[in-house]
């Protein structure tokens, strides 16, 4: 990352908005936000493929479901976050491998750490996971409040987007898709 380039611009921004990007509070303020993007963006320096170089040799019938993996990306239109919970399901095929239930969330954030929309986001995690692990379907449902519609344009706070992702067997066979989904949703 460019951090020269980050520091310049936010050294704009402050002056645009009518600061003295001079006055001792601001002085050290476009090097933390560097350092904050290189932290908030590092996904797209990330190649997801390296969370799947340990896999495992297991054999698993049914559903692998990771529920309520909290997530913090940003919106690529406003440059604010948007935040929430992400659910990540496979079904093993029987020749496919096992990951380590860990990498489905290190996925979550590979994606999560770039300037995104919510739905690429929940496609990215869902396709990826179909390359990786070659499995019979994945589904990925994300839940997320988007700071650009609470604090400012519409003011919504608490408001929810939902979207889902479905490739597969998840896609293909309705039966498979409402078993996953009910695990998903099941009532806390
Ligand atoms: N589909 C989608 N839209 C998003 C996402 N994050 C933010 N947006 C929307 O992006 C849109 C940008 O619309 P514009 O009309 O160009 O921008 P704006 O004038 O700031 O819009 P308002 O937010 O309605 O004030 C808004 O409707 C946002 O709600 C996202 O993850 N997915
Ligand atoms: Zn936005």
């Amino acid at each position: 990352m460019d951090n020269a380039k980050i520091e310049e611009g936010v050294r704009l921004i402050l002056e645009g908005v009518g600061e003295d990007p001079n006055r001792e509070g601001l002085l050290d303020t476009p090097a933390r936000v560097a350092r904050m993007y290189n932290e908030v963006f590092a996904g797209l320096e990330e190649n997801p493929a390296k969370h799947f170089q340990v896999t495992f040799d297991e054999h698993h019938d049914g559903i692998v479901l990771v529920r309520d993996i909290p997530f913090y990306s940003m919106c690529e239109h406003h440059l604010v976050p948007f935040f929430g919970t992400a659910h990540v399901a496979y079904l093993p095929s029987e020749e496919g491998r096992l990951c380590g239930i860990s990498k489905l969330a290190r996925l979550v954030d590979v994606f999560a750490k770039r300037p995104q929309v919510q739905e690429r986001l929940t496609a990215q995690v869902a396709d990826t996971l179909m390359e990786q692990l070659n499995p019979r379907g994945v589904a990925v449902v994300m839940e997320a409040e988007h700071m650009c519609m609470s604090m400012r344009g519409v003011k919504k706070p608490g408001s929810k987007t939902t979207t889902s992702v479905v490739r597969g067997l998840f896609e293909s066979d309705p039966v498979v898709k409402a078993e996953v989904m009910s695990l998903i949703f099941r009532p806390v």
